[in-house]
């Protein structure tokens, strides 16, 4: 059955919530008093909608409904995920928990973006404390993976059983914290670099740019794949954390830093900061920085994707959790068709400068779709452990039209040659019922210790005459064999 969020407050995060639940398939209801409220959460769906679909290398399940809605006990009925992100103001939060608490299913889980209040203090005079608990995200919401999931004792341990097995079917990474307090973990972190900068640029030692460069140059990338333990344990060397510490420790007493002091917010100290950063990124409207943050964003984890580290494992881990099912094996598919090979949204880092997928990534994507052959036949993962598989002799691709970011497109196989060491696929591109591209692939099968042609496993010969069987009465399709003509 499909799932419901409602979500109370559609600003910046409450847009970002609102895409992660719809382009994982489940049905939203907003209650927003903003009039503009419809058009800031299409432009945050927007952004999402060329983004998340492609770190997935499966399918999403279809989108889900965008319902709006004037009256929040209306918004929450039939809502198993409430998603409160109205300001960050106490009595307001109270507000609005006492307002839907009386119209919302008592099982619901009532979750919290709050940046910095603890989930005791939003449970404080509520009409059922164990519904409510922190969720608190980061932005862009839609992309990042990261949850701090703070409860209280009130709390019941199935909720919050619950409450990460529904996280991470939307792609979460819910990071339990088990003893509440202000600001949790990663803002009380922010806001100690916030800090420092603020001073750096205040005393005139750093300009904003030069803080970011300070940052994107060197550590700030470290952070992203390792964090700060991790890091400071390589960087000790052979000796590791111990010696890292003993060397580094004493300069934690020396005053190197502001710590707890904070800049007055002087009208002076505000005009410098606002100035360097119009300098720095004014040239860029906003909307413009938010597709130039996703395209980073995107290509960054799909890299810590194949490294299956980080954010980029929980990417592996959400495909996973979406793949049975996404493709079909030999027993699934209707062999007497083209056999559905990939299916998956178009990533962010495969366009190019002119606005599309670039010509590289076809092949990556026809590569994609033969490796899935070559699973459906039985040259999968412990097969090629075995010491046999295929390398590919020889690719002939077509372009005939064009695809952007974030569009679904399915590539299906046909087999033309599938015989002793020889196997030869012909893959049609599709976004719906438009013909992208074919790509035409050559293999051998071949011996991983002698790197030569060898015959296959009498498995995958008899699954390839199950498939020429079944295929023989396609037609040859007309492009096949073709090379690039001679100029009139
Ligand atoms: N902006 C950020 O970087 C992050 C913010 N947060 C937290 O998320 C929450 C929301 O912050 P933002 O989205 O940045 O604020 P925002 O100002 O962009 O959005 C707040 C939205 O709540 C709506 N609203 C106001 N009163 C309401 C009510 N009574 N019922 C329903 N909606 C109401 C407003 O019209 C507005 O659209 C805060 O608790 C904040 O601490 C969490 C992570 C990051
Ligand atoms: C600035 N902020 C405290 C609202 C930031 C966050 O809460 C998390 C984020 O996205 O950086």
């Amino acid at each position: 059955m499909k799932k419901t969020a409602a979500i109370i407050g559609g600003g910046v995060i409450g847009g970002g919530w609102a895409a992660r639940f719809l382009l994982n398939g489940w049905d939203v209801r907003v209650f927003d008093p903003d009039p503009e409220a419809v058009r800031k959460i299409g432009e945050v769906l927007d952004n999402a909608r060329r983004s998340l679909p492609g770190l997935s290398d499966v399918p999403l399940p279809p989108e889900g409904a965008l319902t709006f809605h004037d009256d929040m006990a209306e918004a929450v009925e039939g809502a198993i995920w409430i998603q409160e992100s109205v300001p960050e103001r106490l009595d307001l939060k109270l507000k609005v928990y006492k307002g839907l608490q009386g119209a919302c299913d008592p099982d619901a889980i009532i979750g919290s973006s709050t940046s910095g209040f603890k989930p005791s203090e939003l449970q404080e005079g509520a009409l059922r404390p164990q519904q409510i608990v922190v969720t608190h995200p980061f932005n862009p919401v839609y992309l990042l993976p990261l949850i701090e999931l703070v409860p209280t004792e009130q709390n019941p341990s199935e909720m919050i059983a619950k409450a990460k097995e529904l996280l991470k079917s939307v792609g979460f990474f819910p990071l339990h914290i088990k003893k509440e307090i202000d600001a949790h973990i990663a803002d009380r972190f922010l806001e100690a670099v916030w800090r420092e900068a603020l001073w750096l640029v205040k005393d005139g030692v750093a300009t904003t740019e030069e803080v970011d460069e300070a940052i994107r140059m060197g550590f700030g990338i470290r952070w992203a794949q390792m964090g700060l333990f991790e890091t400071y344990r390589v960087a000790g060397g052979e000796a590791g954390m111990r010696h890292f510490m003993a060397q580094f420790g004493p300069a934690l007493k020396w005053p190197w830093t502001k710590l707890m002091d904070v800049p007055e917010f002087t009208d002076e100290l505000v005009d410098m900061i606002a100035d360097q950063s119009d300098a720095q990124s004014g040239m860029h409207s906003i909307r413009e920085l938010e597709r130039i943050r996703d395209n980073n964003l995107v290509g960054m984890m799909r890299a810590l994707k194949a490294q299956d580290y980080g954010a980029g494992a929980v990417l592996n881990q959400h495909d996973a959790l979406l793949k049975p099912g996404a493709l079909p094996s030999l027993e699934q598919a209707d062999l007497s068709q083209p056999i559905l090979t990939l299916s998956r949204a178009v990533p962010l880092d495969w366009t190019d400068y002119n606005g599309h997928m670039n010509e590289a990534k076809y092949l990556e994507a026809f590569a994609a779709a033969t490796d899935r052959f070559m699973e459906i036949i039985g040259c999968d993962m412990d097969y090629i452990a075995s010491g046999g598989s295929y390398f590919t002799a020889e690719n002939h691709i077509r372009y005939m039209d064009e695809t952007k970011a974030g569009s679904k497109i399915e590539i299906r196989t046909q087999m033309l040659l599938g015989a002793g060491k020889k196997l030869h696929v012909f893959h049609s591109m599709y976004e719906g019922d438009k013909l992208l591209a074919t790509g035409e692939s050559f293999l051998l099968h071949v011996s991983l210790e002698t790197r030569r042609p060898s015959p296959p496993s009498a498995e995958i010969e008899a699954a390839m005459v199950r498939i020429a069987e079944a295929q023989v009465g396609l037609p040859y399709p007309e492009s096949a064999g073709a090379a690039i003509r001679k100029p009139a």
